[in-house]
């Protein structure tokens, strides 16, 4: 064991843009299998290789009274293996295993926790094993790290942690891995993470992007872009980093003329703070809530409402009839884009290039016209639109909150592509609008690739559009920025870190 991992440094594996994983090695004898596999696995049930182990043949035996447990693990190792998206598999897990209450809130917690977290708890498992965590079995190495997330994060007691985890990795790794994951927890157990941190964190002084990495449990890489973003402050950028480790609240949208704040209300939901159109639900299932089953409302962050909102606040000389999304799908935005369309007599046309995507933003719009369409190619008069929405596709990393495994996934090689998209597609959105028209650039991502340089780099190529104060038609929410774009946080507006820009066609 040594006394202080590693300093944040790269330990084998590449640190600064992606996933710390595991290895391949052992981890005591019995643990076999965990090797790697591509998207989608082959012939698994949606638990994917449900014992952690797999190549031990069949299925190793689950322990039956630990369900919530067992299933945190199996989506540790099916995000490893075959690239899942936890939030997308933990429903199904949820169902098929029918947990439902606490059980299905503590393997939820469990898993997303442990996948957050993993940035800091692999230093800390380097901390208190002979193995670099990389070296060890992957099946081991959730393990390991489901029980470091329940000693550290919660009030789980480190007798209860220690002993289930132990039990987990015999029954589904095998018998010598289950004493190494005890002597590695055993030692993990003797301090908290406050005591932790300090010991495997670079010193600040030093290393003030490796010491926010791993307290905070974020790639390097994404760490410097947010704090650019948020203009260097160290303080703002712990701030964000711990709201990114926090799990968001269930926003819901009334999509008005089909549903109403107060409908939401009177289901449970409570008043938000921002949008007009939004209301939080504190617990529960949303599909359970009337308006939601009938897509008259849905799940939506406020942002995401307001962004759209904020497009449809700006005056527009001569006619209003005609508004475009261009990138719509899955359809958040366009679901509310419609309903305000068809309340003020305009219609919307959303397009999207994937046709599966395009077939979702049909299910979230009632009056729209939907087309399967590159935006860049468009199936569209120039210049015929009053208004465009341009979601643009993006790094995402303004919602790192709800993809638990995200932030080890992104990969910043992504941006120089995703940039060149961005550009044709702002080109593009601003052809496809009329003189006197507005378009809103939108990103999911606070990069300043993304957002501010995007819209720059396009504004300086042609002398047809300029840039409005977006904060002008947010006049509900502060702390915007410093205009003219506005910049929304989840660690000020508890919402996603969404970018907006608003431009006027000349
Ligand atoms: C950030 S998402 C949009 C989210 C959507 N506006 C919402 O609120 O649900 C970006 C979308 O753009 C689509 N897309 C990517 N390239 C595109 C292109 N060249 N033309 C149109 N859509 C594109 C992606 O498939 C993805 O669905």
């Amino acid at each position: 064991m040594s006394d202080r991992g590693n300093g944040g440094a790269p330990r084998g594996g590449d640190r600064e843009g992606g996933r710390p994983r595991g290895g391949s090695g052992g981890g005591g004898q019995g643990s076999g299998g965990g090797r790697r596999q591509g998207p989608g696995g082959r012939g698994r049930g949606p638990a994917g290789g449900r014992g952690g182990g797999g190549s031990r043949g069949g299925r190793p035996p689950r322990p039956v009274h630990d369900e919530a447990r067992n299933t945190a693990y199996d989506l540790l190792r099916a995000v490893d293996e075959r690239d899942a998206y936890a939030n997308l598999l933990m429903p199904a897990l949820l169902r098929e295993r029918r947990l439902s209450g606490r059980d299905a809130g503590l393997a939820t917690e469990l898993a997303y926790g442990t996948l957050r977290g993993l940035g800091t708890y692999d230093e800390v498992i380097a901390a208190c094993s002979d193995r670099a965590p990389e070296e060890l079995d992957p099946p081991l190495l959730d393990a390991i790290r489901l029980g470091v997330h329940q000693l550290l994060k919660t009030r789980v007691p480190p007798h209860a942690a220690v002993g289930t985890t132990v039990d987990l990795v015999r029954l589904r790794v095998g018998a010598g891995p289950a004493k190494y994951a005890n002597a590695v927890l055993r030692k993990v157990s003797t301090r908290s993470l406050e005591q932790w941190l300090p010991i495997v964190a670079p010193d600040p002084a030093d290393d003030p992007v490796g010491h926010l990495a791993v307290s905070h449990s974020h790639p390097r890489w994404i760490v410097t872009a947010l704090r650019d973003a948020v203009g260097g402050d160290a303080e703002e950028t712990a701030a964000l980093l711990a709201a990114d480790n926090e799990r968001p609240r269930v926003t819901l949208v009334a999509r008005p003329g089909r549903s109403s704040v107060e409908e939401l209300l009177d289901s449970g939901a409570e008043p938000a703070d921002f949008s007009p159109y939004a209301a939080y639900l504190p617990e529960g299932d949303p599909g359970a809530v009337r308006a939601v089953a009938e897509s008259r409302a849905a799940v939506q962050d406020e942002a995401s409402q307001l962004v759209a909102v904020a497009l449809t606040r700006v005056p527009v000389a001569g006619g209003d009839s005609r508004w475009l999304d261009m990138c719509a799908g899955p359809g958040g935005k366009a679901g509310l884009l419609d309903a305000l369309a068809a309340e003020g007599g305009s219609r919307l046309l959303a397009a999207e290039l994937q046709h599966h995507r395009a077939r979702l933003v049909r299910q979230t719009t009632r009056d729209a016209a939907v087309v399967a369409a590159d935006g860049r190619v468009p199936a569209w008069r120039p210049g015929v639109f009053d208004r465009v929405m341009l979601d643009a596709p993006c790094t995402g990393l303004g919602a790192l909150r709800r993809r638990p495994e995200a932030r080890w996934r992104r990969d910043p090689r992504s941006l120089p592509e995703l940039g060149r998209l961005q550009r044709e597609l702002l080109a593009s959105a601003l052809d496809a609008t009329r003189p006197g028209g507005v378009v809103a650039y939108v990103t999911c991502s606070p990069h300043l690739a993304e957002t501010v340089t995007v819209v720059g780099d396009v504004l300086r190529g042609r002398e047809d559009a300029e840039a409005l104060d977006a904060r002008a038609y947010l006049p509900e929410v502060g702390g915007l920025g410093e205009g003219p774009y506005a910049q929304f946080w989840p660690h000020r507006h508890g919402t996603d870190a969404m970018f907006l820009a608003l431009l006027r066609r000349r």
